[in-house]
């Protein structure tokens, strides 16, 4: 790093995802009289909008993109700087961007965020959907696609075969279940229904009803709840990168393949891909597995379960890769075995100065028993923001605790147009055989787990409008002996907030 510096300022963000604006917000509030640049590869910024606390966990926003103006506008001493970041040397705390300027500072924070993992590098026939742009390529290149393949099992595979219309889809799992990050084999059982029916047919999600015995009955659920619901007691064991897409991504954009069927999905269970190549690679190949359409398709893909598809191409939503290239170069980052950079409870890096936050990061402090890391949107406004406050701590010489919303992992979402609430050890991780299920089902409407261990909840997975949030939050966060209780937990004709008011 030859180049002069050009100014140092006191606190640098890299990354203008929703982790480093969140961390430029807090600290140009905290501090208003401090320097603070924004250095981002993308052109535009995301934006938190409508954020709404919904109980002490849980929080639901929108995010949008903006013109870095507008952050520039709300706080005067903000610079934001549009070049990537090169290269970074935390000996003399600065940093080069890909334009060779050469910045100081005085504390760093690392927000660039995390790429998709893809199946091969390079290959134009399988795409990673992360940002605006990317999506936008894959949105041009599904409308004359009549088929595709979808490898993965977390939240951009479960999005995508409910949103995509008119294009067969063929779904690569490598579990026995769709929806693994998510979601245990019961609640994929109960979405499944959703995949098989078109977009149109399917009821919207009611709002769910009260279950007084009155009302069911009069409203014919009674009998609804008698043949459909289930409630069981189960056994344990069960280019320049922009910023990542966001709840949502999908609404204001089409996703429709070149044919006139709504939605075709097949899955394929527990298989992985073996190899991906082109028709001329396929023609020349002596392999037997060749079905009648080959040698037709610009891309062909070989599954473990000995099965070959034809697409037009394949999607890659196998995941993230922490964005570190090129900051590691030069200096001795501790990084995580997902390759992030490891942080400590004040989201400090292993070196001086330097902070983390969002996906970029792994939390390597003492996490709680009921949260766990997961690269959401969520934890990466959570992150910022604490990030922003232990840096502004550690400059006003301030002590600083760890927020209380690493306390309890909690996630909102939709899935196949329900919505999904997951919290704490939702699918019992890292719980071993010392736990219990409690499930009730009722087809088409909710799917409602809890995780009990030693007698108390420690997570729960809410499908659909089961008004069971707040009530379940404060259970698993007060720690209750639910022993008493037992499966009248789940007894849709208790009304459980009024139980334990
Ligand atoms: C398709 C899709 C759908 C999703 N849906 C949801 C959802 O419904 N709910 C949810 O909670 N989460 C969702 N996520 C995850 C969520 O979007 C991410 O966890 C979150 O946005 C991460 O924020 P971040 O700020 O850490 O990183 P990013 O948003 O990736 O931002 C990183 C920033 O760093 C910049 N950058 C990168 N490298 C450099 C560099 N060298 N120099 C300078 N700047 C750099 C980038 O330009 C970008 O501005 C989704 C992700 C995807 C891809
Ligand atoms: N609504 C939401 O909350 C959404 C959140 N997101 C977030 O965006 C990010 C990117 O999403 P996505 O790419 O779906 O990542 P996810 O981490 O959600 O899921 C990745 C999936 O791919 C599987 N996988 C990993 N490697 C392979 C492989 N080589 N072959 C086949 N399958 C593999 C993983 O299995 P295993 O876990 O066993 O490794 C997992 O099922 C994630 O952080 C995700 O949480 C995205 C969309 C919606």
């Amino acid at each position: 790093m030859a180049c002069k510096k050009e100014k140092t300022f006191q606190f640098v963000i890299v990354g203008g995802g929703i982790a480093g604006v969140t961390c430029v917000e807090q600290l140009s509030s905290q501090i208003p009289s401090a320097g603070v640049a924004l250095i981002t590869a993308g052109p535009h910024i995301k934006a938190v909008t409508n954020y709404k606390q919904v109980s002490r966990t849980l929080e639901e926003f929108n995010v949008e993109e903006r013109p870095s103006s507008v952050l520039e506008e709300k706080f005067p001493n903000l610079t934001v700087i549009h070049s990537a970041v090169k290269s970074l040397n935390t000996q003399s705390h600065t940093v080069e961007t890909a334009d060779g300027r050469v910045f100081g500072y005085k504390k760093l924070c690392i927000c660039s965020g995390g790429r998709p993992k893809l199946l091969t590098q390079d290959n134009p026939y399988v795409l990673g959907i992360r940002d605006t742009d990317s999506a936008k390529v894959f949105q041009k290149q599904l409308s004359n696609a009549k088929r595709i393949v979808i490898v993965g099992n977390g939240g951009i595979a479960l999005e995508l075969v409910y949103e995509v219309e008119g294009c067969e889809v063929i779904w690569a799992v490598k579990d026995k279940a769709i929806g693994n990050t998510f979601f245990d084999a019961g609640a994929a059982q109960f979405l499944i229904p959703s995949l098989e029916s078109n977009k149109s047919e399917r009821a919207a999600p009611c709002k769910r009803p009260r279950y007084t015995t009155e009302e069911a009955a009069a409203a014919g659920a009674l009998q609804t709840f008698t043949a459909d619901r289930h409630l069981q007691r189960q056994g344990s064991g069960v280019t320049e990168p922009g910023s990542a897409l966001g709840p949502d991504w999908h609404e204001g954009i089409v996703l429709r393949g070149a044919e006139q069927v709504s939605r075709r999905v097949s899955v394929e269970y527990e298989c992985e891909v073996e190899k991906i190549f082109t028709s001329e690679e396929l023609l020349n190949s002596p392999q037997q597995t060749l079905r009648p359409e080959n040698g037709t398709w610009p891309v062909y893909i070989q599954l473990s379960n000995g099965q070959t598809f034809g697409c037009d191409f394949v999607v890659s939503a196998i995941g993230v890769v922490p964005n570190t290239e090129p900051f590691l170069h030069g200096n001795s980052f501790a990084v995580a075995d997902d390759a992030g950079l490891k942080v400590d409870d004040h989201m400090v890096t292993s070196e001086p100065d330097v902070y983390a936050a969002g996906d970029v990061c792994t939390a390597c402090w003492e996490l709680s028993s009921l949260w766990q890391q997961m690269r959401l949107w969520t934890q990466a406004r959570q992150m910022g923001w604490y990030a922003g406050r232990c840096m502004a701590a550690h400059v006003l010489s301030e002590t600083i605790e760890l927020d209380f919303c690493f306390e309890l992992f909690s996630h909102i979402t939709k899935f196949f147009n329900y919505k999904v609430v997951l919290l704490g050890k939702f699918n019992a991780q890292g719980l071993g055989p010392d736990h219990e299920l409690l499930v009730r089902c009722t087809k088409g409407q909710e799917y409602v787990k809890v995780v009990l261990s030693g007698g108390k909840m420690v997570g729960a997975v809410l499908i659909g409008e089961t008004d069971l949030e707040e009530t379940f939050e404060n259970l698993i966060l007060n720690q209750m002996d639910l022993t008493p209780y037992g499966e009248e937990l789940l007894n849709p004709n208790i009304d459980i907030e009024d139980y334990f008011d």
